[in-house]
């Protein structure tokens, strides 16, 4: 498991530490780390870091503090320092010891900076780290946009300078990194978009914070994680005993809803996909998959007529008639977990008394369906994912995953889960009604759902990486994926995130690395 924290936990357990040590000791653990990354950097892309051009934005407080020790030991190898001075103070020690290691350092002037910029291999960002709040000011927020049109390797310190460290909030202008490189532990906000999306590769320095730290504040799954949470069947296990799941999904007006969903149940591990809706979905999917049990609901609405599940996958291409009303309350009525998608979601936005019922219900809203659910706006939510997936956990009593380029799962009392496996490929008319077959599936397996949920987005997001590998895929191409993501899951044990150069500690995609 991946963990991350608040700047508030990171501070608390930073100053736990420090109690125990010399001064400035943390800091030259942060500044010895930072320097290494930039330096492999540097050999990366220049052959080697003597005589290579590095830019240095040093904020007022210890994030620059930590940029300026860095840029000294650059400077010492034989790199070209030059430090741009851009708060009303500045970390003296560290500025003294980078002028002492050759370096030189001027105020901000905004002419003289997009000059070296212009000229510089890499860029360390130390404007602000965890100390920051609210958008960057002036003349920071230039700045940044400044290192955003910079040609070189850009280096955030701790945290890119203008994200919320606590929440990956961006409020106004934001450093877009190649690489953050962070200390002690992850911050929420490098995980969370629109933060993590500016992060880019995320790599961690150890600087002995590990025991000093609380409960985490998110956590991410890893591939080991999913691999020991997955349902695996016994010698024992006959189709019932893996898992029945059900699929009341699709209406004369949207069959393919009802086809992927099922496909998504299908790789999804249980023993048996039961199918129930309208005649002509009904057919669709008989045709499709003979593998499901399919029962037409012609006008009866009783579910139970489908026989015993173990879950529920309710919503995708279901209307918001009365008819579909009728079967959702059929379906909530039962007393398995329910895992309630699009239409389902339409129809409690209107109904909201649907979502009470004592067996566990999972709702996986993307941001528009959450707005109407909680009735705010989607910008909002969008920009605020973390805090409504929260909210919304905690209002309406059920648990939540929030899609999204980072999908995060949210139950009250846990740490919110983030996935980061998936890729832009992904967003295709289709691929939610797969994630809910696949996600209904694990429920019906025995997870909970807050384990189903993010193991689901775990796996969708690699076998859409899978499935696309760098090219268009449609939504049963996912689904067909599914055991690939699996078995490369299995079979590589320790396998690199994915999104990520493959160095340990990494999460994130670098971006503009890869062109
Ligand atoms: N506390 C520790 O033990 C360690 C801290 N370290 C570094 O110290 C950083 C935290 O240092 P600080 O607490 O000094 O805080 P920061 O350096 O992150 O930021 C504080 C400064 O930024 C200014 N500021 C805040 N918000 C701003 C905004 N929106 N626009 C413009 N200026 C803004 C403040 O006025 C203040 O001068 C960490 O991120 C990390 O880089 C590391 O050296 C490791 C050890
Ligand atoms: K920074």
């Amino acid at each position: 498991m991946r963990t991350a924290y608040t700047s508030d936990q990171i501070r608390a357990a930073e100053a736990a530490l420090m109690a125990r040590l010399p001064e400035g000791t943390l800091m030259q653990r942060a500044a010895a780390g930072l320097a290494a990354v930039c330096a492999r950097l540097l050999t990366d892309r220049c052959g080697r870091v003597y005589g290579s051009r590095v830019v240095v934005l040093a904020g007022s407080g210890d994030n620059g503090g930590d940029a300026l020790y860095a840029g000294a030991r650059l400077a010492r190898r034989g790199a070209a320092v030059r430090a741009v001075l851009a708060g009303s103070r500045v970390h003296r020690e560290g500025l003294a010891a980078l002028v002492r290691a050759g370096g030189r350092a001027d105020p901000y002037a905004a002419d003289e900076t997009r000059r070296i910029l212009d000229r510089a291999d890499l860029v360390v960002d130390g404007l602000v780290g965890i100390g920051g709040a609210g958008a960057l000011r002036e003349p920071y927020a230039e700045l940044a946009d400044m290192v955003n049109d910079a040609p070189g390797t850009i280096v955030a310190v701790d945290v890119p300078s203008g994200v919320d460290a606590s929440t990956g909030r961006v409020a106004g202008a934001a450093v877009r990194a190649h690489v953050t490189v962070t200390f002690g532990a992850y911050k929420t906000g490098l995980l969370v978009d629109p933060g993590a999306e500016h992060a880019g590769a995320v790599e961690a320095v150890d600087i002995g914070l590990g025991p000093y730290l609380p409960d985490p504040d998110v956590a991410a799954l890893t591939a080991a994680d999913v691999v020991d949470l997955l349902p695996r069947p016994r010698a024992e296990s006959d189709k019932y005993r893996r898992g029945v799941v059900g699929i009341a999904a699709g209406s004369e007006r949207f069959t393919g809803a009802a086809v992927l969903a099922v496909g998504g149940a299908l790789r999804g591990g249980v023993g048996m996909v039961r199918y129930a809706g309208p005649a002509t979905p009904a057919a669709y999917v008989r045709s499709r998959w003979p593998e499901a049990v399919v029962t037409p609901l012609e006008h009866a609405r009783d579910i139970t007529r489908a026989g015993r599940v173990q879950a529920w996958v309710l919503g995708p291409g279901l209307g918001t008639d009365d008819t579909a009303l009728e079967l959702a309350r059929s379906v909530l009525a039962s007393d398995v977990p329910v895992l309630m998608d699009a239409d389902a979601l339409t129809l409690a936005a209107a109904h909201r008394r649907l979502l009470h019922r004592d067996a566990p219900v999972l709702i996986t809203p993307h941001a528009g369906e959450l707005a109407r659910l909680l009735g705010v706006p989607r910008e909002r939510i969008e920009a605020e994912r973390l805090e409504y997936a929260r909210a919304a956990a905690a209002e309406l009593g059920v648990t939540v995953l929030l899609k999204g380029s980072t999908t995060l799962v949210a139950e009250q009392h846990r740490p919110v889960r983030i996935n980061t496996t998936g890729t832009p490929w992904l967003a295709a008319a289709g691929t939610g009604d797969v994630l809910s077959g696949l996600a209904g599936a694990l429920l019906a397996g025995g997870l909970s759902c807050y384990d189903a949920a993010s193991c689901a987005a775990y796996l969708h997001g690699v076998a859409g990486r899978v499935a696309a590998s760098g090219a268009p895929i449609a939504a049963g191409d996912v689904a067909e994926a599914i055991p690939a993501a699996v078995r490369s899951l299995v079979q590589q044990d320790g396998v690199p995130e994915p999104g990520t150069t493959g160095r340990p500690h990494q999460v994130g995609t670098p971006a503009k690395l890869k062109g």
